[in-house]
């Protein structure tokens, strides 16, 4: 029993740090508060233009993937500059690597946006 309770307090004390995290994410990293501020405006889009259950499904899953790379990123870039602060070229190419993942996700969701909204704004009736 009190095996089965360390692992449950453990596992509380993991999602604080999670949401800590997130928190900070938020608070700190410029890239992070873009692509907040992207997420919010797509939610009002949604609303806005009363898109489909499963455009809401797509668009939340777009905004969760690029976000959770940015952070993923974030955390790549300290990690590399923590253990390597000074210039060094495979400390640049695993940031662009970790760059180039999030590029990949922003794609998609780009081009997820563009089929979800492109039918909604070609038949705004002005
Ligand atoms: N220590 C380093 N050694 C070699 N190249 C580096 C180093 N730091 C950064 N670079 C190069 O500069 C690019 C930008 O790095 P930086 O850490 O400024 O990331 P960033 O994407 O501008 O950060 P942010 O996402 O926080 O705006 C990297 O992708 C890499 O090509």
């Amino acid at each position: 029993m009190k095996k089965k309770n360390n692992f449950i307090i453990s596992r509380l004390k993991g999602g604080v740090y999670a949401v800590k995290g997130a928190f900070l994410l938020l608070k700190t990293e410029p890239s992070v508060q873009v692509q907040a501020i992207i997420a919010i405006c797509m939610i009002f889009a949604g609303c806005y233009f009363n898109i489909s259950k499963e455009e809401w499904i797509l668009q939340t899953l777009a905004i969760g993937l690029v976000m959770s790379l940015e952070g993923a990123n974030t955390a790549i870039e300290e990690i590399a500059d923590f253990i390597h602060p000074d210039f060094h070229q495979k400390i640049g190419l695993i940031k662009d690597f970790a760059a180039g993942a999030v590029f990949f996700a922003a794609l998609v969701a780009v081009i997820i946006g563009i089929l979800i909204y492109y039918p909604y704004i070609v038949n705004i009736n002005l």
